[in-house]
């Protein structure tokens, strides 16, 4: 049945007293959430408000992240693979928001961001703790990187737990060597405070993995998964770079790195580079 006169009728179930009661507002602290957006520009810039919401926005999808990605790494040390994919396959879908969520603050034109850009003074995503604690958990670790939290104890503390625990990878050829993969016993007790390097003792195993999905086919797909997450997260380093390119062009950061050319060497670090490595080996015969 059509609404008349294009308006709703309120149901008379709807409930409108809240005494004692949660609501809305409430349960989810919106007057803290909504009161958290506080330009510094004066007089205040009009885009500055979607300057901070685009980073606000993207920090509690870093949360929400960081939340499964942990929960993975349980579920990876407790052999619990179906379950650790149904959380790689929501942190992807998280992944895909953040990387459509760019051309949001690309409708911010260089002018207008030079016209705050001075009032933001050190302030940069270089000093985003929860991304850099997303890359720990990847295994992109780099104790270089808690120098700039040393006045945030919490960060700090975080990030020097997650430097020396496993991570996700870590924990995925853990679980590989318990299944009777030939997983090389270096690997099995690394360091794990230095980021992951490329080991070419883990092509066969893969390659083995690959070539017989069939045979291994949870494995087989974990690591697809795995190799989606990698490749969601240069895309929004990807995207963030191009950003970057059309809003500022070639200046320096304000974090003191070069810019665009800092961002672009980012796009060279890898979590899991023996997932990508593999393809090449997939049909020969050697090894
Ligand atoms: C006008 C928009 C933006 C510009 C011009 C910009 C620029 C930059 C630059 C130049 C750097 C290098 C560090 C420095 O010297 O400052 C950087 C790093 C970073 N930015 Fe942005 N950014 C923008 C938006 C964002 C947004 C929306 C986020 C989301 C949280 C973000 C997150 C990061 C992160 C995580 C890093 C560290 C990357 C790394 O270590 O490789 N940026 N940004
Ligand atoms: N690094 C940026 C500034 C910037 O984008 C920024 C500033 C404050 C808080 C977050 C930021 N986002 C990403 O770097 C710049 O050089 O313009």
């Amino acid at each position: 049945m059509v609404v008349e006169k294009n308006t709703r009728r309120i149901e008379s179930g709807i409930e409108t007293d809240f005494s004692g009661r949660m609501d809305y507002g409430s349960y989810l602290q919106l007057d803290r959430l909504l009161s958290a957006q506080v330009p510094v520009s004066r007089p205040e810039h009009h885009d500055e408000l979607l300057f901070i919401i685009q980073h606000q926005t993207t920090e509690l999808w870093f949360k929400l992240i960081l939340h499964e990605l942990r929960a993975v790494r349980r579920q990876l040390r407790g052999d619990d693979l179906r379950s650790a994919m149904k959380g790689i396959a929501r942190i992807k879908h998280i992944q895909h928001v953040l990387i459509e969520q760019w051309p949001v603050l690309a409708t911010l034109t260089p002018a207008e961001y030079a016209e705050f850009r001075g009032d933001l003074g050190a302030a940069s995503g270089f000093q985003s703790f929860q991304y850099r604690a997303v890359e720990f958990l990847l295994g992109n670790k780099n104790a270089g990187m808690l120098a700039v939290f040393e006045a945030l104890p919490e960060a700090h503390r975080l990030l020097t737990e997650l430097l020396e625990q496993s991570s996700i990878y870590d924990e995925f050829l853990a679980l590989l060597h318990r299944r009777g993969y030939p997983v090389p016993e270096g690997l099995l007790d690394r360091d794990v405070r230095q980021a992951h390097v490329f080991e070419p003792a883990l092509l066969p195993v893969f390659k083995e993995i690959y070539e017989h999905a069939h045979g291994n086919w949870d494995v087989y797909e974990a690591c697809e998964e795995l190799v989606d997450l990698e490749d969601n997260f240069q895309l929004w380093r990807f995207r963030h770079l191009k950003t970057v390119e059309r809003i500022i062009g070639m200046k320096r950061g304000t974090g003191g790195s070069s810019g665009a050319g800092f961002l672009r060497k980012a796009l060279d670090l890898t979590f899991f580079p023996e997932l990508f490595a593999v393809r090449t080996e997939i049909g020969t015969d050697n090894g």
